[in-house]
């Protein structure tokens, strides 16, 4: 199979979807690999080491998808993009497709075989393509909000951990999976009052049990959550139904009664965000913005500001499936692991992902049905 690589275009997006160790190895199961001129140099990687691995040098997107039988790329195409799919090609990137109707109904209309990153999913409901970029928003989502929370970046000038004689700041965590731990951890670790809401009980024994006691962990429901939120310096959105869209947890009357100069990050905006305040992707280059006094940070891909080591956590996950697919093929590889089955979010013209279709409220027709 011919694999695609494009550098991506997205605001402050240096991450690529294939490292030079990522090339030798679709190399060497056969197959050919042609990246878009300076696609890796966000990550560090330069054309030379892709050259080295055997892959070969494009110069501009349009040949990159004119070549290509599968695109692997990190973000969702933007518009300037989705013309240039070709009927039937597999792509194979992070889609969020619940979050843009006209993203959806433009790709809907190019007839590709739309793999999401974000549904790939094992028996356990794991989401081994998400997962590493969760681990690193959730790390980033503290770090950003302890940035915003200075008096110079807009903050009420608290610090996380406090200091001795001076209460810590309170972080509230609504979603205590990938994202959520991985905040939580950070958290605590510079010294800060940590709860986690998550509507899951076993989720919150896990939790319990895995923080020892440095978290407090709090059920989901409207009235714990506005108590946490309107007491909290930071509060951060990381939850998830795989697929739909976000669900608003944190309401507009919420955000209104937290103190001036608290911050908020939406981590779930890629899903449309869980707070209600939060209506719009921001990026890097324009991370923030004020509303009702709140700094509100709900960047769409912030793993794109670590990309070096965003690029490598994701291409450890999803180069093994990238394989798997140019191995067998889409349609065989969907018959065989059905992991990547429950990747496969549009096929030929037709939405293959229930919460996706009733999000958006279009059409749903199942996978079998659609690849017949
Ligand atoms: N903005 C960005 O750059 C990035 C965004 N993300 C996004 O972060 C979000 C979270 O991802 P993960 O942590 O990997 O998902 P996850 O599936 O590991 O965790 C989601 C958690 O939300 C909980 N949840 C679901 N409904 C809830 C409710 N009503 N109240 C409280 N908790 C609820 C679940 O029980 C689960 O524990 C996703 O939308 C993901 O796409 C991930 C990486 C980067
Ligand atoms: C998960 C996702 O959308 C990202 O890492 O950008």
């Amino acid at each position: 199979m011919i694999i695609g690589v494009p550098k991506e275009i997205k605001s402050n997006e240096n991450r690529v979807a294939i490292t030079p160790a990522g090339v030798e190895n679709f190399i060497k199961n056969g197959h050919e690999v042609y990246i878009e001129k300076n696609a890796g140099v966000g990550s560090g990687f330069s054309d030379e080491e892709y050259t080295a691995a055997g892959a070969k040098i494009l110069d501009t997107p349009k040949e990159v998808f004119e070549i290509a039988d599968m695109i692997m790329k990190v973000k969702e195409p933007l518009p300037p993009e989705y013309d240039l799919f070709k009927p039937g090609q597999v792509l194979f990137t992070y889609l969020h497709l619940a979050a843009d109707k006209k993203m959806t109904e433009a790709l809907l209309e190019r007839g590709i075989v739309g793999i999401a990153y974000e549904t790939v999913q094992l028996a356990d409901r794991s989401l081994p393509l998400l997962t590493p970029m969760s681990e690193v928003a959730g790390r980033m989502s503290v770090q950003v909000g302890a940035h915003f929370l200075e008096k110079p970046n807009g903050g009420k000038g608290v610090l996380l951990s406090g200091v001795p004689g001076v209460l810590p700041a309170k972080v509230t965590i609504i979603g205590g999976g990938t994202v959520g731990t991985n905040a939580a951890k950070i958290a605590v670790g510079m010294g800060a009052d940590v709860t986690i809401i998550d509507i899951n009980p076993v989720r919150l024994r896990e939790l319990d049990d895995i923080f020892g006691g440095k978290v407090k962990t709090l059920m989901s429901n409207s009235f714990n959550i506005k108590k946490a939120v309107t007491e909290s310096d930071l509060v951060i959105g990381a939850v998830l139904i795989p697929g739909a869209k976000a669900p608003q947890l944190v309401t507009e009357d919420m955000i209104r009664e937290m103190q001036p100069g608290s911050v908020v990050v939406d981590v779930a905006i890629d899903q449309g965000g869980c707070i209600e305040t939060c209506d719009h992707p921001t990026t890097h280059a324009e991370p923030t913005y004020v509303k009702h006094g709140v700094i509100h940070y709900s960047v769409a891909n912030m793993p794109g500001a670590v990309a070096r080591t965003s690029t490598l956590a994701l291409t450890n996950c999803t180069v093994p499936y990238g394989i798997k697919i140019a191995n067998m093929g889409y349609k065989e590889a969907v018959k065989r692991d059905q992991a990547i089955a429950l990747g496969v979010n549009l096929v030929n013209g037709k939405l293959t992902y229930k919460a996706v279709a009733d999000s958006l409220n279009l059409p749903y027709t199942p996978l079998e049905e659609a690849l017949k």
